[in-house]
């Protein structure tokens, strides 16, 4: 008798993604003046998932990610995010933009194109400087910015001024700072769109591997349809509207 086989009258049903969501978008919209960027939008993110955002140039793809991070406020609509202590949700629009900087802080992690870092640190301290702001000890965070870099394979460079790095390198500095305060959300905006299709590829290896787990989800804008193919699933944005469901 097969004994790893599931009992489907005895094991829990699967929870939908609708049921098991970490960040949702409900009818969220932003406008630019007479310019409609994002229009009624319906998103579940839910963990352990990698989600490309996908569509043409302008068709709100930038829009739908800073809405959900919260970097820009949903003009309708709402973006929730479950509390980590299970005991409910947030809704970011809702906040002030204090307890909303204080949730990008400790919950949501960023990688932009150009990394945006700060080119006279060295890569310890880039990677140190979340853990700094959210209160943590000068000690404490250079040896766990040391641990997320050596993670993800940049030993010997941690002492290195960015603008002494590759492009490749500087942009697992930027993961590894996107990571290091082990946040619920990473958000990357074309985060391999200034490399070169090989290192392109070795960045995104290490950002599916180390963005999702199990209580984290990876949301990535991408032209790049191979970087969407990498993805477990791609959300398509046509003029400020999702396609399909989301
Ligand atoms: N700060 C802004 N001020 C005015 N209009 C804006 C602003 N940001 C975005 N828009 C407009 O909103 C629409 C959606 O822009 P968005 O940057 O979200 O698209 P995108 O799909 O990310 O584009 P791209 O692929 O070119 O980066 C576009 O028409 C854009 O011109």
């Amino acid at each position: 008798m097969d004994t790893t086989r599931v009992d489907p009258t005895t094991s829990p049903p699967a929870q939908s993604r609708e049921q098991r969501w970490l960040l949702q978008a409900r009818g969220a919209g932003k406008s630019f003046g007479g310019t409609r960027a994002l229009i009624d939008a319906a998103v579940s993110i839910a963990p352990g998932e990698s989600v490309a955002i996908t569509g043409p140039s302008g068709s709100g793809k930038s829009t739908l990610l800073h809405v959900l991070a919260g970097i820009l406020p949903a003009e309708h609509g709402g973006v929730f995010l479950r509390r980590g202590d299970g005991s409910g949700s947030d809704n970011l629009v809702a906040l002030s933009d204090a307890a909303r900087s204080a949730i990008r802080l400790r919950r949501f992690g960023f990688v932009f194109q150009q990394g945006l870092l700060l080119p006279e640190l060295t890569a310890t301290e880039n990677v140190a400087l979340p853990l700094l702001l959210a209160g943590a000890s000068r000690a404490v965070a250079n040896t766990r910015a040391v641990a997320e870099l050596q993670r993800l394979g940049l030993a010997g460079l941690e002492a290195r001024r960015i603008g002494q790095l590759s492009g490749g390198q500087a942009q697992r500095v930027a993961i590894a700072r996107a990571l290091v305060a082990d946040p619920s959300v990473i958000f990357a905006d074309e985060p391999t769109g200034a490399l070169d299709s090989h290192t392109a590829e070795e960045v995104l290896e290490v950002l599916l591997a180390t963005g999702p787990d199990a209580h984290r989800a990876l949301l990535i804008v991408t032209h790049d349809a191979q970087v969407a193919s990498r993805c477990d699933r791609v959300i398509r944005l046509r003029d400020g509207r999702i396609e399909g469901a989301a």
